[in-house]
């Protein structure tokens, strides 16, 4: 990788007056030859790093013929070094020639002795074979092709991008991510495009071919007729003796030499599709980052810096090959595919070509990383489920990555198992980013919002347990109230600006009128659980009052009860029950005794408590409801709340009794006392939330009842 510096070259003058006029410069220097080309060739023949350029052969009849010029090189000539060896030759034989003329006539002298010199280029391999080859030709290839990468990476990087601007508006793209890893999708759009792409190229190719080819045999004929006719380098010997364009010829053969256009039909094939790739996975990026195509113009620019440069590079490479600048620019990714083609004709050391084709593979496959990184973040909505693995977070983060969204869930896992996240992935069939994190844990929540783009929270995150929390008020306030006011922190800190409260209908307590609505009064809180719910609902109000930009939902649920139909989630109560529905599963399968109904006595037409019971999955999607409902812009208030119910009441016994009808099982239960803290009665005025959210219970009771069971047996049985 040494720069050419001075090219030696040697000189035997059969002609005796050239050498010793060749003048010498920074670029080239010239000694005269004392021994025969045979020997020389010989002597330096596969000595590659030697100090040696070429040996230049002028003819003893140089003055009548001036094509009896050759030049034979040990490292690859170019055209600049050619150029300037016939410049120089011209000249001498120019002077040469005016001796004869009387000097009164000099412009018509002048015109006279005006003399083109062309220098027949022989390649000296390590064999010691020298191949004739046109520097025009191999430079016309080289900008050829690399004009066409040019073209090509910004035709059809373009449309990667446009692409993506495009897909990221759309909801259909984000029901597809949710089933596709990003780095998959974005490959699967970049190597799309690609196979448009080479197929267009290659009907080019084939018209250009077929064209071309016609052309060369109308216009050409007679040349490639010679050129036939002539092999090897006796055959040019002849030609350049016999007075032929010897750089015609050499064109010619270039183009008829079957081994360099496969050399330029490959690395054109590798570079293209390398350069195109490469260049599409940025623009795939930038597209990923950018919100619309008008955004995308103006981060388009950095891109085309690289671009040119390669350009300018390649034209310099062509004339100079072995620079420190065109070895460099053509292992560089980003410049290589253009660079390398100016500088494969030429000969190229198979290590920097290996090299440079590795490098540029491996860049376009971590450009592909990262541009499927950017794209998560930038198309992806990711929802932060504290609590995820929860029985209602577990069920919401299913219907998240089944409507497009990205979530990440958060969980302690003191109240809930790793199982359940296993069942979200299962049937999500995505690999769902988890952190076991503490939400009080401001650290550990941080590591989360740093490292995921989070959009939105939904803090399900807290203990449940009405009978718990009025033997363990403390353990309430800190993993209710503090976690909550913790993720409130950390969505300010990280401007996170949507919140989905988990709350409940126990705020009511026993409401005045019902079905209940939501500007009902909120009772005082029986419990310590009922009151951290009250109590963050306004944490929450006063925060989205306080803070600009927050909003919230807080979703008040009514009885959740059931399980997601495929049976791979559902409630998974820790030790006895304390609700009715996991009570009676636990019971229909043998592990409880009997149900104890807490109280018959109630004002209700069958002395059971009435309640309203909603199904874990229509609960699931008031969340996404709610969070549509927000991101869109949707929302009314800054802070709303819904009702999250059926509207329906239903009592203890007739939720037994239809548990028994759906599933075929028997439930033994007695009638005890009440319950203390039960209400008697409370079921939602659903309508706030099925006007403004759009959302409607739609599962039955017997759904409900009959997926529970499915999950229980799911449980027991496996
Ligand atoms: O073994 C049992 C369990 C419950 N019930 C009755 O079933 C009804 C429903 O009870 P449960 O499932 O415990 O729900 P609720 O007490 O209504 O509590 C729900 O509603 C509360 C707010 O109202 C929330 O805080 C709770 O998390 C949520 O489960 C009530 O009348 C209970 O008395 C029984 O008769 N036997």
């Amino acid at each position: 990788m040494k720069s050419s510096g001075v090219k030696n070259i040697i000189v035997l003058d059969e002609s005796g007056f050239v050498a010793g006029e060749l003048k010498s410069d920074k670029s080239m220097s010239f000694t005269v030859g004392d021994r025969p080309l045979d020997e020389l060739r010989a002597e330096y023949s596969g000595k590659n790093e030697g100090d040696i350029f070429g040996i230049l052969v002028i003819g003893s009849d140089i003055m009548t013929n001036p094509r009896n010029v050759q030049l034979y090189t040990f490292k690859p000539s170019t055209l600049e070094t050619e150029t300037a060896i016939a410049g120089q030759i011209g000249n001498i034989v120019e002077a040469e020639k005016l001796k004869a003329y009387s000097i009164e006539n000099l412009p018509q002298i002048m015109e006279e002795v005006k003399t083109t010199v062309s220098v027949q280029a022989y390649r000296i391999g390590e064999s010691g074979e020298s191949r004739e080859s046109s520097s025009t030709v191999s430079m016309i290839f080289a900008i050829a092709f690399g004009m066409m990468i040019y073209m090509m990476v910004f035709l059809y990087g373009g449309t990667v991008l446009q692409g993506v601007v495009e897909e990221k508006s759309s909801r259909v793209l984000e029901v597809v991510v949710s089933s596709v890893r990003p780095f998959d999708l974005m490959m699967g759009k970049i190597l799309g495009i690609a196979a448009v792409a080479l197929t267009q190229f290659f009907i080019w190719v084939v018209l250009i071919a077929v064209l071309g080819g016609l052309l060369m045999q109308a216009f050409a004929g007679d040349l490639m007729a010679g050129a036939a006719s002539m092999t090897g380098e006796a055959g040019s010997m002849t030609a350049a003796m016999s007075g032929v364009d010897a750089e015609s010829l050499a064109a010619v053969k270039t183009l008829t030499d079957a081994g360099f256009l496969l050399k330029m039909l490959g690395g054109f094939l590798v570079y293209f599709i390398g350069g195109y790739l490469l260049y599409a996975a940025m623009y795939a990026a930038i597209g990923s980052a950018v919100e619309s195509s008008a955004d995308a113009q103006q981060l388009q620019f950095p891109i085309t810096i690289p671009i040119i440069m390669a350009m300018i590079i390649m034209l310099r490479a062509a004339n100079d090959p072995m620079s420190p600048l065109a070895v460099w620019a053509s292992i560089i990714p980003f410049t290589s595919p253009l660079v390398m083609m100016a500088r494969l004709p030429y000969g190229v050391p198979a290590t920097e070509l290996v090299l440079s084709v590795v490098l540029l593979y491996l860049t376009f496959i971590l450009t592909v990383w990262f541009a499927a990184k950017i794209y998560r973040v930038g198309i992806f909505i990711t929802i932060l489920v504290t609590g995820g693995a929860g029985y209602i977070g577990s069920h919401t983060a299913v219907e998240l990555v089944g409507t497009g969204y990205g979530v990440v869930i958060a969980d302690d896992l003191s109240n809930a198992d790793m199982s359940a996240v296993e069942g979200v992935r299962a049937i999500s069939g995505k690999d769902i980013p988890f952190v076991k994190a503490d939400c009080c844990d401001e650290k550990e929540m941080e590591e989360i919002f740093r490292e995921y783009g989070i959009d939105a929270v939904i803090h399900f995150a807290a203990s449940k347990s009405v009978e718990e929390s009025v033997r363990e008020p403390l353990k309430y306030y800190r993993n209710n109230i503090l976690s909550f006011a913790t993720v409130l922190g950390l969505m300010r800190t990280y401007g996170v600006e949507h919140m989905v409260f988990s709350s409940s209908a126990t705020v009511y307590g026993q409401p005045d009128a019902l079905p209940v609505t939501e500007s009902a009064p909120r009772k005082p809180a029986n419990s310590p659980y009922g009151n951290t719910k009250q109590i963050c609902e306004d944490i929450l109000r006063d925060s989205i009052s306080a803070y600009d930009g927050m909003k919230g939902v807080a979703l008040r649920y009514f009885n959740p009860i059931g399980a997601h139909p495929s049976a791979l989630i559902g409630e998974l109560p820790r030790g006895v029950p304390a609700n009715l529905v996991p009570f009676i599963t636990q019971t229909a399968a043998g592990i409880r005794e009997r149900l104890h109904i807490f109280g018959g006595d109630y004002s209700t037409p069958d002395g059971t408590a009435l309640r309203d019971y909603i199904d874990i999955m229509d609960l699931a999607k008031a969340h996404v409801a709610a969070l549509d409902r927000m991101l869109n812009g949707k929302n009314k208030g800054r802070y709303e709340v819904f009702n999250i119910g059926t509207g329906v009441p239903l009592s203890v016994l007739r939720l037994v009794r239809t548990f028994e009808r759906v599933n075929g099982v028997a439930v033994p239960y007695k009638i005890t006392g009440r319950r203390a803290g039960d209400v008697e009665a409370v079921w939602a005025d659903t309508s706030l939330a099925n006007i403004e959210l759009g959302w409607k219970a739609s599962r039955s009771i017997e759904d409900s009842l009959a997926s529970a069971w499915d999950w229980e047996k799911h449980l027991r049985y496996g």
